[in-house]
């Protein structure tokens, strides 16, 4: 059962979002967190530094596994996801850098780099809370539409509507890659607890479809339906389709 924690807007999402983070971590501060990329987790992350800043969470013993990377940019790539996250968030915390994990966009040998991506996540034990954003087709991860569910770290050819979505954090929508690395959904699915942001209308429907739709590869986040811990904390736009199906 996916439990629905509604916002009133982008602040007040990214708020609810951290104070379930921040929860983790001091409950269980080598807690193993799994972090995603994007527009929507930003303000999560901002307010996370603004509460490590003013001493309340302390990240000097978690770990982080990031889902995903664009596959052959180089790591200090302004539009790689290892640079998002140390401008968003790794650059203003107290986290140990070996601590922190995104796969490695930059080697292209795709075997070596999902075996010890998954490997690495396997070590750890799994990711104690997995965040994620959700994509306008209801993907997780880079984990597209498809005929069955994807297991462990692989690379995927982003579909047409994600490249397009992801033109606007490039000059030209040629620039952006073609193809991705990510975890799996089985690996997600690994994850103790799962928190999924979402907000605007443009992800009402994947919201919609990964809460009450069926469980089907087409909409990969529906099969968190299948989860025994999943939070979705959503604005009001985002669940402008599930009005009739909250309490
Ligand atoms: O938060 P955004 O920018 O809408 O992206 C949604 C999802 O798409 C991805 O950026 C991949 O396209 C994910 O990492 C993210 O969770």
């Amino acid at each position: 059962m996916i439990k629905i924690v509604r916002a009133r807007d982008y602040a007040d999402m990214s708020r609810k979002a951290a104070n379930i983070i921040s929860a983790q971590v001091i409950l269980k501060p080598n807690c193993v967190l799994g972090l995603a990329t994007g527009d929507s987790p930003i303000g999560t992350y901002d307010q996370l530094i603004d509460w490590y800043k003013k001493g309340d969470v302390d990240f000097s013993q978690v770990s982080t596994y990031n889902l995903d990377e664009y596959f052959g940019i180089a790591d200090d790539d302004p539009q790689s996801y290892h640079y998002f996250m140390n401008k968003h968030f790794f650059d203003h915390i107290n986290i140990d850098p070996k601590n922190v994990h995104v796969p490695a966009g930059s080697n292209t040998d795709v075997d070596e780099v999902c075996a010890s991506f998954d490997k690495m996540v396997a070590d750890a034990g799994f990711c104690d809370l997995q965040l994620l954003g959700i994509g306008r087709n209801g993907h997780i991860g880079f984990n597209e539409p498809d005929d069955v569910f994807s297991k462990g770290t692989h690379c995927v050819n982003l579909t047409e509507s994600t490249i397009e979505a992801n033109s606007r954090l490039f000059e030209r929508e040629e620039d952006v890659p073609r193809r991705a690395y990510t975890m799996g959904v089985q690996t997600i699915m690994n994850a103790r607890s799962i928190l999924v942001v979402a907000n605007g209308e443009k992800k009402a429907q994947a919201v919609h479809d990964m809460c009450f739709g069926p469980v089907t590869p087409q909409c990969p986040a529906s099969i968190l339906q299948l989860h025994t811990n999943v939070t979705v904390v959503a604005d009001d736009e985002a669940l402008a389709l599930c009005k009739g199906m909250l309490a």
